[in-house]
């Protein structure tokens, strides 16, 4: 498990994350989203302790990760896949790995085959392509065999078939009880390999919860209801302030008011309801209305409309 507690870090002027709280459980694949800036690499160099808080704390199973003894063994990470030493080959790079930190040689041989890199075990990392490096930081991370892993931007540079493999290789690590949590700027990574969200826009917290509960936060989340009295209860909603749209037959899509909301007032007015759906909003589209304000860097239409 990983719990943060009112983690802070400010370079200078710059405030990179600002009083974040959140825990990351263990079975779990958590995506760690927010957009370009928004303090997602900080924030997990901070959690493995690479960087040093200005305030408040972050710990693995309880404790910083500076104290945990054996580190790879506790927590693998995936930061920066351009981080090795190209002069080496892809084994010489884990064995160095493996032996600085207590690791049998043999994981060395086991991480390789896991990533697929077994066939070019020996060759110069320098002539690795952008995701090869992604594969072997992978490796790098899994050397432990650690119950905490945490990789950042991971699918950046893989092919499509690389992205299913390493979506079906963190699912495999969560089902094996670890806590797995992923960095991405991008929902539509997201969308298909977490189980829930922490998501983050200039440094501090917008939400941290399941997929359903997030997309639920969009303005295009609505409730389909059908009733044999459409008009009338079309009435009743829009009096409580609901948007109110007459579907054919006797559906109506409800915005403005929960699904909850919805049966209780059917219920005061003793309107039979037949269905009472919600239906929610794309992940995407709640990811992008809710980081709105946050975003550092996006493109704005000529008319200067952001959405
Ligand atoms: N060493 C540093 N010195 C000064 N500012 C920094 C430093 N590291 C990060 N920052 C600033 O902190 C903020 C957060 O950066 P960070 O790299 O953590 O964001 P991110 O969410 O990982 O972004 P991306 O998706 O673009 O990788 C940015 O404004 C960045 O410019």
């Amino acid at each position: 498990m990983i719990e943060v507690n009112q983690l802070t870090k400010r370079y200078g002027e710059v405030t990179a994350v600002n009083g974040l709280t959140f825990t990351v459980r263990p079975g779990y694949v958590t995506g760690f989203l927010g957009p370009n800036g928004a303090g997602k690499s900080t924030t997990m160099r901070m959690i493995l302790g690479l960087n040093r808080p200005t305030s408040g704390s972050a710990t693995i199973d309880g404790r910083p990760f500076a104290r945990h003894r054996a580190g790879l063994r506790h927590a693998g990470a995936l930061l920066d896949a351009s981080d090795v030493h190209g002069g080496r080959s892809a084994a010489a790079h884990l064995s160095a790995l493996a032996r600085s930190n207590g690791l049998p040689r043999c994981r060395v041989g086991e991480v390789l085959r896991d990533v697929g890199l077994e066939s070019v075990a020996r060759r110069r990392v320098a002539g690795f392509s952008l995701g090869m490096r992604q594969r072997l930081g992978i490796a790098a991370a899994l050397l432990g065999d650690a119950p905490v892993l945490l990789f950042d931007e991971p699918v950046n540079g893989l092919d499509p078939e690389g992205v299913r493999w390493v979506r079906g290789l963190f699912r495999r690590l969560a089902g094996e009880g670890r806590t797995v949590l992923v960095s991405s700027h991008l929902m539509s990574e997201m969308e298909h390999t977490a189980d829930r969200l922490i998501v983050i826009g200039r440094g501090e917290l917008i939400a941290a919860e399941s997929l359903t509960e997030f997309a639920a936060r969009g303005t295009g989340a609505s409730v389909t209801v059908r009733t044999p009295d459409p008009a009338e209860l079309a009435a009743v909603l829009a009096h409580a302030g609901a948007h109110v749209r007459q579907d054919e037959g006797a559906g109506l899509t409800v915005t403005g008011l929960s699904a909850a909301r919805i049966g209780e007032l059917a219920y005061e007015r003793r309107i039979l309801l037949y269905e009472l759906a919600p239906r929610a909003a794309s992940l995407e589209q709640a990811f992008m209305e809710l980081t709105a304000e946050s975003a550092d860097y996006r493109a704005t239409s000529p008319a200067g409309d952001r959405r």
